[in-house]
């Protein structure tokens, strides 16, 4: 209604207002979208108490239903349907035979239905739908939608998509061979040889190449560190794994142990190195300090949040020359401590992974740190990273950046990765997951399986660790674990040479380089979380795999949205994998088996009923185009893919139960209360009439 009252005041010269407007009513929407997720949940609890309450009035009801439904059989006919009454030049189209619509053609059939104001289609038009509509229904039996006019790059993806994956064990147990793809690695490596760069120190090239063993930069490398070094902002956009973190830091380090006279701990900090996670701080400083190493006196430190602060104002007091910090826990040093001063001499300002820390909400965290930088009047040269360019990449980059120069690449990711779906019902993704893991692993790949939440983290985790193998290592991340678990978990997973799987929620899915990670599992999502999931295999032009699970009637809208000419993913191809096939060879557990396992274990029960709510919620939460794309899935199939079979309103109770004891006893006292006084307003409608009634359940609702 307000949309509408907006548009009739609609001034053409203020057409700011108007997209305001929308976009306030966008937010509501989304805003109205993320409740129904708990809408949905309490709909199915309230729905679930009925039945619990009452099952033999409800099978007196439904006893009955039936019983009156055979009554009124026997007494009286059953009612005639509703149809709507046909226009009248229905029927005078219905009389025209066939002979006569060929032999009058289409112009006298529109010139007779036109007495009628009615219009008839034209034979050609209506051959065409129904050609229409015999591809659409090809298309959906072999999952290859064709190419409508409307979606041109869609065609690419159906000429994949038609190509099946013949053998599927060999789709797993082929090793990947991880050196000679040397095609693609041209394609990511400029023909810069290290050791013949004149612009770094000699230690640097010697640490490069002797000590880390690189012998080429990369593009993004090659291109960057002279803008760099001739003191210029710069805005990197480039390809996951192409080498953007070396490329930030190595001039940094360049820039710094050429300053005049030497820093040391008493220079106070001079470069800050802004990121959004304390994963990828931890990257960032290992390899700081790697690139530190012959240059003792520069010292570098971390503030990252779950860090006690005693600790961190210590070593501040002691003097660091870069801080590699996240935005928060930097602020709150900022406010607090007084040994921290980021106006008097900051050189350098690096912003990495700008697009994330937009959407963790970090905006006006950076723009604070960024005026508190800016204090003395003396701008920072700055870097700015992002694998892709958002709204709240560009804000970052005006607020930070002056007139920047730009080193950008098309793609979002790199074409060695190979794109597969396996799509099956929702109720059976579990199965499905399991086939897919267990070949994979037991070829001695290392995998990383995204998913949504973290309590769907906790559980698939519980649940892999009992059905896997002992011999895989299962690691798990996200961003409700202590510090130092996240820490020791991604170093390890990082640093395995071997088979293993992470579990992981997106906090693993930008920036973090999972050394020769092989394939990433994965499930919908925002079409750019799709390409960095995807981006943290096929790092720096080695070959990489990526497979999407999907709900079969999901398949065809998602990768419409996903390979759309506007997003990140445009032009990628998919191969599907044939998930009935997989299933019988690989995950001989079936689906009662698996939700016995989870009935029987009281934890992995807790867990799986957690995961459950909260992928409800965060399925809740997709907006605008994803939304329509990806409806929420059927609750009842969505609980059974995590293994419960009790009813979801059941599940949400339990769940409701546990986060909060005391609600929920007074949420069921009530409950008890307002029972027993519906049961006394149904008493005494009978006996007083509608006026006590009201009062009564005026009473009951101030209760
Ligand atoms: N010149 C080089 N030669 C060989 N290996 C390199 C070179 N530069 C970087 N690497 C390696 O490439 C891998 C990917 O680098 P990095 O993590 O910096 O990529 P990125 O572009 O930051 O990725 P993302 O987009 O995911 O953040 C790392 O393992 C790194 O050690």
């Amino acid at each position: 209604m307000s949309l509408l009252l907006n548009i009739v005041d609609f001034d053409p010269k203020k057409p700011k207002k108007l997209t305001k407007v929308k976009d306030k009513d966008k937010v509501n929407r989304d805003h109205q979208n993320s409740k129904n997720g708990d809408e949905q949940l309490r709909k199915a609890e309230k729905k679930a108490s009925k039945s619990k309450e009452k099952p033999e009035k409800a099978a007196q009801n439904n006893a009955k239903r039936k019983l009156s439904a055979a009554s009124a059989a026997t007494e009286s006919p059953a009612p005639k349907k509703f149809r709507p009454e046909a226009p009248k030049g229905t029927a005078i189209r219905k009389k025209l035979s066939k002979t006569d619509e060929a032999a009058a053609g289409p112009a006298s059939v529109a010139a007779r239905a036109g007495n009628l104001e009615f219009k008839s289609v034209p034979a050609e038009q209506r051959e065409k739908r129904q050609q229409l509509q015999t591809q659409q229904r090809h298309r959906q039996k072999t999952l290859t939608p064709a190419a409508g006019p409307e979606e041109p790059d869609w065609a690419s993806v159906a000429d994949c998509l038609q190509q099946e994956v013949k053998d599927v064990e060999k789709l797993f147990q082929e090793q990947l061979d991880m050196e000679t793809r040397t095609a693609e690695m041209q394609n990511v490596f400029s023909g810069l040889a290290i050791k013949d760069c004149k612009d770094i120190h000699p230690y640097l090239v010697s640490l490069l190449t002797e000590k880390l063993g690189l012998e080429y930069f990369t593009k993004v490398q090659a291109e960057t560190l002279p803008l760099v070094l001739a003191g210029k902002d710069v805005l990197i956009k480039t390809q996951t794994g192409s080498g953007k973190s070396l490329a930030l830091l190595l001039p940094l380090v360049q820039q710094l142990q050429a300053v005049q006279p030497p820093l040391s701990r008493s220079s106070g900090t001079q470069a800050l190195v802004l990121c959004p996670t304390h994963e990828l701080a931890e990257q960032s400083h290992s390899l700081l300090q790697q690139l530190l190493r012959p240059f003792v006196r520069i010292v570098s430190g971390q503030l990252v949040g779950g860090v006690k602060r005693k600790s961190q104002k210590a070593s501040l007091r002691r003097g660091l020359n870069i801080l590699v910090a996240t935005p928060r826990r930097l602020l709150d040093h900022l406010e607090r401590s007084s040994r921290l001063h980021l106006g008097s001499g900051i050189r350098m300002l690096i912003i990495d992974e700008a697009d994330r820390l937009a959407e963790l909400g970090f905006e006006r965290d950076v723009r604070r740190i960024v005026e508190a930088v800016c204090a003395c009047g003396r701008r920072p040269q700055t870097l700015l990273c992002s694998a892709t360019l958002t709204d709240g990449t560009e804000r970052l980059a005006g607020l930070a950046l002056s007139q920047p120069s730009c080193v950008s690449e098309e793609a979002a990711l790199p074409a060695s990765v190979q794109h597969f779906v396996l799509a099956a019902p929702t109720r059976m993704r579990l199965r499905a997951l399991l086939s897919a893991l267990r070949p994979a692993l037991a070829a001695g790949h290392k995998a990383a399986l995204f998913l949504p939440t973290q309590a769907s983290v906790d559980f698939h985790h519980g649940l892999l660790s009992a059905l896997l193998s002992d011999s895989v290592p299962l690691c798990r991340l996200h961003g409700n674990l202590a510090h130092a678990d996240r820490i020791r978990a991604f170093r390890e997973f990082a640093s395995r040479g071997g088979s293993g799987l992470l579990v992981t929620t997106d906090v693993s899915a930008r920036g973090l380089d999972l050394s020769r990670l092989s394939w990433v599992i994965q499930g919908p999502g925002e079409p750019q979380l799709y390409c960095h999931r995807a981006g943290r295999t096929a790092r720096l032009g080695r070959p990489g795999r990526c497979l999407l699970l999907l709900d079969s009637a999901e398949v065809a809208p998602y990768l419409r949205l996903l390979t759309a000419p506007d997003s990140p993913g445009r032009g990628l191809r998919f191969a599907p994998v044939p998930a009935g096939r997989l299933m019988a060879r690989c995950c001989p557990e079936n689906f009662g088996q698996l939700t016995q396992l989870v009935a029987d274990t009281e934890q992995l029960r807790a867990l799986a009923e957690d995961a459950f709510v909260s992928t409800v919620r965060a399925r809740a939460t997709f907006a605008g185009d994803l939304r329509a794309a990806l409806p929420m899935p059927h609750l009842g199939h969505l609980a059974s893919s995590f293994c419960l079979a009790d009813p979801p309103g059941v599940i949400a109770a339990n769940a409701r139960r546990r986060r909060h004891p005391e609600a929920a006893e007074a949420a069921a006292a009530s409950a008890k209360t307002e029972r027993r006084t519906s049961k006394v307003s149904a008493g005494r409608r009978v006996r007083t009439g509608g006026a006590a009634v009201d009062r009564l359940s005026e009473f009951a609702s101030g209760i």
